[in-house]
This record gives C-alpha cells, sequence and structure tokens, in this order.
C-alpha cells in the first residue's frame, strides 16, 4: 500500500475498463473502483479486475447505522479486494462495526483488507464546511479530529487531501495510512476538486497512497500521463 498511485477507473461499464486497461496488460496497478462502476457492473467487475491481476481499492464509502454497515463490510468482504472504506462522520461505533463486519465475512486465509475512513472529502473548502456543515473550526482541525476517531475505532488509515497528511502522521504517527485524492499536475484541469496537491507535494508531505482519475482517465495519452505522474510521485528525476 505504501508510494501506491491508486487509479480511479471513473467509467460507466465494464468494455470502457477493459478498452483502458487494455495498454497497461503487462504492469500490476492499483486501481479504484468507486459507485459509478460498482453500482454499473456490481461485484463481477471485482472479479474481473482481479483476474486482470490488479489490486483493488473498492471505494464504496459507507455510511449508515452501525449495524447496516457491519453487514454491508461483511458483504464486500467476500469480494477480496485490497481496500474498502467509510465516512468517519458516521461515527467511532459505526467504523468499528464496519471492521467487526469486514472481519467475520473475510474468506478462510485471506488477508483482511485495508479498512479506512474519509475525514472531510477533497471536494469541500473550509467556507462550505464551516457554513454547509456548520461545523466551526478550522478544515484541518475537523480533519485531525476524524483522523483521531478512525484511529481509536482500530481502522487503518484516513482519506485526506496531501494538505492535511502531514499533520495527519505528526500527530499519529507514520504507519497510520494517509490516502490522498485531489491529485493534479501543475497546469492540470482542477474541475470539482478544492484542495488539491501536484504529486511531488503529496510525496514530501509523506502520503502513503495518491489517487488519481481524471488527469490519467481523461488525458490524451493515460499511459504518458500515468508514467509522468508515477515519476513525479516516486521522485525520479526527468
Ligand atoms: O475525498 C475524496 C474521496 C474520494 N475521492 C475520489 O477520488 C477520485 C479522484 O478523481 P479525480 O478525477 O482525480 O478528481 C474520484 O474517484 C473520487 O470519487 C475524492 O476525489 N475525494
Amino acid at each position: 500500500m505504501k508510494n501506491s498511485l491508486i487509479i480511479a477507473l471513473d467509467f460507466s461499464d465494464k468494455q470502457q475498463v477493459v478498452n483502458f486497461l487494455q495498454p497497461f496488460k503487462h504492469e500490476k496497478l492499483m486501481v479504484k473502483v468507486g459507485m459509478e462502476l460498482f453500482y454499473a457492473e456490481g461485484p463481477a467487475i471485482v472479479q474481473s479486475i482481479k483476474e486482470a491481476g490488479h489490486d483493488i481499492f473498492l471505494d464504496l464509502k459507507l455510511h449508515d447505522i452501525p449495524n447496516t454497515v457491519k453487514g454491508g463490510m461483511k458483504s464486500l468482504a467476500r469480494l477480496g479486494v485490497d481496500m474498502v472504506n467509510v465516512h468517519a462522520a458516521g461515527g467511532r461505533e459505526m467504523m468499528e462495526a464496519a471492521l467487526e463486519g469486514l472481519e467475520s465475512g473475510i474468506i478462510a486465509g485471506v488477508k483482511r483488507p485495508y479498512c479506512i475512513a474519509v475525514t472531510q472529502l477533497t471536494s469541500t473548502s473550509e467556507n462550505q464546511m464551516q457554513t454547509e456543515q456548520l461545523i466551526g473550526v478550522p478544515l484541518q482541525e475537523s480533519v485531525l479530529h476524524y483522523a483521531e476517531l478512525t484511529k481509536q475505532a482500530g481502522l487503518d488509515g484516513v482519506v485526506c487531501s496531501a494538505q492535511e497528511a502531514g499533520l495527519i502522521l505528526s500527530s499519529i504517527g507514520k504507519d497510520f495510512l494517509t490516502v490522498s485524492p485531489g491529485i493534479r499536475p501543475a497546469g492540470n484541469v482542477v474541475g470539482d476538486q478544492k484542495r488539491v496537491a501536484t504529486p511531488q507535494f503529496a510525496r514530501e508531505q509523506g502520503v502513503s497512497a495518491i489517487v488519481v482519475g481524471r488527469p490519467i482517465t481523461l488525458a490524451e495519452n493515460p499511459i504518458e500521463s500515468y508514467v509522468s505522474i508515477k515519476q513525479e510521485w516516486e521522485g525520479v528525476l526527468l
């Protein structure tokens, strides 16, 4: 997991995934399957990506009452993915239930997937958080609070922007995973993301894994874009 570049496969059907992954067939990737693809194709898409040899972060961001999340995680555990997640806003009891569900559902002999929690979405600005969620503290404080709650619940780490990763790691410790979306190489279109960072900045902050979607999937040459982002992330001198 450490130092991974996770490609967000935000596609609407399996054929688009097959077309996208075709040029990467000799490379083992870590990919992210989110709501759009999973709701369209169901668990079979996970199976087919696994058969192609790639690792999977199943990004469904569960957020419900503890009993429902526990049952949901028990079902997801059977898919054999590498990482799953919840919203930390669901609370400590819900996160503990998520872990219990996962542990009860894993196939014998298979490692439990990492379970992480979203702090504040990278599409949320401090102003939005304060005026829409009525959280009256600075955004960094809210993110750190959710990270600490996540740690107390026994989860493996959080989704946060690279802008908060340094603070989280120095407060909670280097073994706690920080997975950062909102990654934009310099000059790239920001779109709906609010808290963005370059791959180089993410590396300098000690982020465990970056999540990159559109800068690769919508690039004219996705392989070229992937290689260039990977080199910047790994600190390879160009
Ligand atoms: O806080 C979050 C949590 C999840 N995401 C997901 O990451 C990717 C980012 O895609 P880009 O195209 O690189 O913006 C996307 O699948 C989100 O659902 C996030 O962006 N922020």
